[in-house]
């Protein structure tokens, strides 16, 4: 507020900021608080995206940094009432708010993979104030998702596993699954591991899997999967699903899993990880490969130890209680989410449409000669198959 004795230029000053709107008001106490002396960040532009979605264009004085400015984003978030997206370019930045509040829901019918065919693994990661935020798991490596329980975690890997699935069926889909019942449904067209000695068995396979590429590709002179593909090479991407990372007690299956977090990357292999509370005693050296994990996102978390373990913030310690909304990170990015709701029995009628040509190309896979890395033959587990698991060897 402006004290009564203010000179003549700050109540001017006053009054054609609050001309500007409320939004911008908030923005500009904000820097006025946080930026006590001049030079200050100064927003040199006010675009109005929609009814409520504006983007600012705010100049950085020198000596003032981007970094310092990012952190301030919940003091912003908390002014406007709204979500927002910072970034930077140059030396602008950029600041996105929707002061629209995000819905409690949004179902996954939103989401259209086949616009996103140019990305080699598109998953929708929410709404934000941005819009739909699809992202591609390709550019990770590795995802990494945890927060409380019932806030969801698996609905969020639900949406992942469906996703690739529709938009990249050639893709070699595992999922562990300690709880044993939640992906189920997913057995038709993934390698569904539900106990905990074959996950071993199945880390210690992709570790051979991960160093076979890793020659196929130095001799093909390719540094990553992606210049194999378009190079017209024969590698699909394996996509490793864990629910609840902390089961995984076995030291030798959490060493397996450690090698091919820190030197899967290029190989096409991506570990896809949820876990309820990464702090826990099991993650004694969890900071090691957590940088591997590019993209993350935290649902509800009950402190902040445990936000700080997944955000390297405290921001998922201070989100509002509803069932899917989540902050997502990667790199300097970094935004409020409303996750797509998808139910299992709907997901699985999505995937029953295109279940001929899926079964199709796991066949196709099958018959690969094996330095060709056929995943379901080279994944096989014991013989006679997995217990549990439909995909028995032929
Ligand atoms: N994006 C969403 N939008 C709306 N509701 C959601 C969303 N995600 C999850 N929910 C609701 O929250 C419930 C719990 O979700 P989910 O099972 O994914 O949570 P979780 O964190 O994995 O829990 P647990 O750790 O017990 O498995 C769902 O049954 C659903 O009703």
């Amino acid at each position: 507020m402006l004290r009564n004795d203010a000179p003549l230029v700050d109540r001017l000053r006053y009054i054609y900021i609050r001309r500007k709107g409320p939004v911008y008001a908030a923005i500009s106490d904000v820097i006025d608080d946080q930026y006590p002396k001049e030079p200050r960040p100064l927003i040199i532009k006010q675009i109005k995206l929609a009814d409520k979605a504006h983007r600012f264009l705010i100049h950085l004085p020198p000596g003032k940094g981007f970094d310092e400015f990012k952190k301030k984003e919940r003091l912003f978030a908390d002014a406007t009432g709204g979500s927002l997206l910072i970034e930077k370019r140059g030396t602008t930045i950029i600041m996105e708010v929707l002061t629209e509040e995000l819905k409690k829901s949004y179902p996954y019918s939103l989401y259209d993979h086949t616009k996103y065919n140019s990305m080699h693994l598109p998953f929708p990661i929410g709404m934000s104030a941005k819009g739909l935020l699809v992202r591609d798991l390709a550019e990770y490596p590795h995802f990494f998702t945890g927060g409380e329980t019932n806030f969801g975690k698996s609905n969020a890997l639900h949406v992942i596993a469906n996703s690739i699935l529709l938009s990249r069926p050639d893709t070699y889909l595992v999922i562990v699954d300690p709880k044993s019942t939640e992906f189920a449904y997913l057995e038709d067209y993934a390698l569904v591991v539900d106990e905990m000695q074959h996950a071993k068995i199945l880390f210690q396979k992709l570790n051979h899997e991960m160093d076979k590429r890793k020659k196929i590709l130095k001799k093909a002179n390719c540094v990553k999967v992606q210049k194999y593909l378009t190079q017209g090479g024969d590698m699909p991407f394996i996509i490793v699903i864990i629910d609840e990372m902390a089961e995984l007690q076995d030291k030798e299956t959490i060493d397996h899993l450690w090698r091919l977090l820190r030197m899967g990357r290029f190989t096409g292999i991506h570990i896809i990880a949820a876990t309820q509370r990464p702090s826990s005693k099991v993650f004694d050296n969890f900071g090691d490969v957590k940088a591997m994990f590019l993209g993350r996102l935290a649902f509800i978390c009950a402190d902040s130890i445990n936000s700080h373990m997944i955000l390297d913030n405290d921001r998922a310690a201070h989100l509002e209680a509803i069932q899917g909304r989540a902050i997502y990170k990667c790199g300097l990015e970094m935004i409020e989410v409303q996750t797509l709701f998808l139910d299992p029995e709907d997901a699985a009628m999505l995937l029953k449409d295109s279940k001929d040509r899926r079964l199709k190309k796991v066949d196709f896979f099958i018959n690969q000669p094996s330095e060709r890395l056929p995943p379901r033959q080279n994944l096989a587990l014991p013989p006679g198959g997995m217990p549990g698991s439909r995909h028995r060897p032929n």
